[in-house]
C-alpha cells in the first residue's frame, strides 16, 4: 500500500485519487497500531535559492573555435548567447562535444579562436558526476559542507543540506555509508549553497530515482536562474527545457520543436518507427 501511494500519489487524477484513498486507510491503520508509521520520502524539499537577475547577455560566445588539438576541431565557429531566462537542453550524439561546450561556458577550457564573454558578476555552478568522486567519504555531509563553507552556523547548514532531502541522520554519518543518490544530493546542496545564477547540469540523473528526478525538475522550474542541461533523460528535458540545442558536426543548432519531436526524429533516423 505504501509503495502504491508513493508511486501513484502524484500521477494521473484517477490514480492519485485511488492513492489518496489508500493513504487515508493507511493512516487509520497506523492510528490503530495495525501497521508501522510511514516514513515520508523527503525528496520533495529539493530547493534552489532565487538569485535575481543580471542584464543579458550574461554569457556570450563569439566565433568560438575549439578542439583539444587544432587538427581535430570539435566546434568551428559558435555564436550564441545564454542569459538568466535560458532553459536549454544540449543534445546530440555521444562524443559530439556537449560536455566540452559546458567547459567552455565555465572557462575550464579556452577557445582556440574567438571569445567567450561572461558577465563580471556571473556565478556559474556546474554539476557533473565526477564531483561525487572527489567527496571525502570519511567525512559526514554536514562536516564536509562546514569545511567547504567555513564560518556558517551549523543550524543554517543543516537546513541547507536538509533542503536536498538528506535527513539529520544521513547528514552525520560518513558519506561512504550513503547511497550514490544521497551523495548526488550532497553535491546539489554544495552547488546550491554557492547561489549560482547559471546552473550547468551534466547528466544529473544518473543515480537518481524517478521521484527525485521529478523533485529536481520541480525545484528547477521554481527557481529563477538560467539552466543549461546535458542529459539523455528525455523525461527531465521535457519537464524543464524550453529550448533544445543540438551539438553535431562541429556546430550547435537550435532544434525547432520540442524534445519529443527530437526523440521521434532520432527514431526515424535510426530506422525505427513509433
Ligand atoms: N580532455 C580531453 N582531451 C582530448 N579529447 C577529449 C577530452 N575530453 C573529451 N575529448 C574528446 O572530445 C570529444 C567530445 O567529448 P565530449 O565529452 O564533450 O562529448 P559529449 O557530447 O559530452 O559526449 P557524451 O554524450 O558521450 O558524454 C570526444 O571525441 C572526446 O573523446
Amino acid at each position: 500500500m505504501k509503495e502504491y501511494i508513493a508511486r501513484f500519489g502524484h500521477g494521473s487524477a484517477k490514480l492519485a485519487r485511488q492513492a489518496q484513498s489508500k493513504e487515508k486507510t493507511l493512516a487509520k491503520m497506523e492510528r490503530g497500531g495495525l501497521t508501522e508509521k510511514v516514513v515520508r520520502d523527503r525528496v520533495l524539499v529539493f530547493r534552489f535559492t532565487d538569485v535575481g537577475k543580471l542584464p543579458p547577455p550574461v554569457l556570450q560566445f563569439v566565433e568560438v573555435k575549439f578542439g583539444y588539438t587544432p587538427d581535430n576541431l570539435i566546434y568551428k565557429s559558435l555564436d550564441f548567447g545564454v542569459d538568466l531566462d535560458s532553459r536549454i537542453a544540449l543534445v546530440g550524439p555521444n562524443g559530439a562535444g556537449k560536455s566540452t561546450l559546458l567547459k567552455l561556458m565555465t572557462g575550464d577550457l579556452a577557445p582556440l579562436d574567438g571569445m567567450v564573454r561572461r558577465h563580471n558578476h556571473l556565478r556559474i555552478a556546474q554539476y557533473h558526476q565526477h564531483l561525487a568522486d572527489k567527496l571525502d567519504l570519511d567525512m559526514p555531509a554536514l562536516a564536509y559542507m562546514m569545511k567547504e563553507y567555513p564560518g556558517t552556523e551549523e543550524e543554517k547548514m543543516r537546513a541547507a543540506v536538509g533542503r536536498f532531502g538528506l535527513s539529520g541522520k544521513a547528514q552525520v554519518m560518513p558519506m561512504r555509508n550513503l547511497s550514490d543518490g544521497q551523495r548526488s544530493r550532497v553535491i546539489f546542496a554544495w552547488l546550491a549553497y554557492r547561489q549560482p545564477q547559471l546552473l550547468l547540469l551534466d547528466e544529473p540523473t544518473n543515480h537518481l530515482d524517478i521521484e527525485t528526478i521529478d523533485s529536481l525538475a520541480e525545484a528547477l522550474n521554481e527557481w529563477d536562474g538560467g539552466l543549461v542541461l546535458v542529459s539523455h533523460d528525455f523525461r527531465l528535458i521535457n519537464q524543464v527545457a524550453q529550448e533544445i540545442w543540438v551539438c553535431e558536426n562541429q556546430a550547435v543548432t537550435r532544434w525547432e520543436g520540442d524534445i519529443m519531436d527530437f526523440k521521434a526524429h532520432l527514431k526515424s533516423k535510426a530506422g525505427l518507427s513509433d
